[in-house]
């Protein structure tokens, strides 16, 4: 990178954070989709606390998203994914990754779109079930179809995502790239937001 691209790049990372005022920037979509990390990257450039709510479910727990499924059940990690991400959006100033069903709940949605810019990371369902089976830690996947399961969830959550105020396609190259697409689009939205 030039002096010049890497000048023209925090400038464009200033200008996102000035125009957020405050606001988190949140990340929806799919499992797989690179919430996690590329959420990371894009909170490294606009200098923002990283936070993901599945992480932050773990600690509270003291137990990981599998076990959690397991021993408590679905309901319950919904309860409190509702909760850690109400507590997380009061923070303000951070880049949110959310986990891919937080944004189908009707309330958490709600709430994101008042408080915060939502952002759904999009990626076909090829480039998703490639990259969620490398880890065996998405329960609702342990089916015994895991790529049909895939597509229903794709077909039942994808409208409402799109409800997101940006929408960046994760595809097949570097998280780097997508991270600085997710900057580029947020601020499209942002200045005809004004
Ligand atoms: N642009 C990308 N290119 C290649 N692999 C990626 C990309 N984005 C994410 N990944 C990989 O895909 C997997 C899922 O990413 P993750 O950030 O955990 O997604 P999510 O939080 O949306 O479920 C991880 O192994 C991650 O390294
Ligand atoms: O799509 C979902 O309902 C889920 C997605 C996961 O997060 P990622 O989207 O970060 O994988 C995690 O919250 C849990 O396994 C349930
Ligand atoms: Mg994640």
């Amino acid at each position: 990178m030039t002096r010049a691209e890497a000048a023209a790049r925090q400038h464009r990372a200033q200008e996102l954070v000035r125009l957020l005022a405050g606001r988190p920037l949140v990340l929806v979509g799919m499992m797989g989709a690179g919430k996690t990390t590329v959420g990371r990257r894009v909170a490294g450039r606009l200098e923002r606390t990283f936070r993901d709510s599945d992480e932050e479910i773990e600690k509270a727990a003291q137990m990981t998203i599998p076990e959690i499924f397991d021993q408590r059940g679905e309901p319950e990690f919904r309860a409190g994914e509702t909760r850690v991400i109400a507590r997380l959006l009061k923070e303000g100033d951070l880049v949110l990754a959310t986990g891919g069903g937080a944004f189908v709940n009707a309330d958490t949605r709600a709430l994101v779109k008042s408080e915060a810019v939502s952002v759904w990371l999009k990626a076909d369902a090829g480039i998703l079930f490639e990259r969620v089976s490398r880890r065996a830690n998405r329960p609702l996947l342990k089916t015994p179809n895991p790529r049909a399961t895939l597509e229903r969830l794709i077909a039942e959550r994808y409208p409402i995502y799109a409800e997101a105020d940006v929408t960046v396609l994760s595809r097949d190259v570097p998280q780097d790239t997508v991270a600085a697409d997710v900057i580029a689009a947020t601020l499209r939205h942002l200045k005809q937001e004004k």
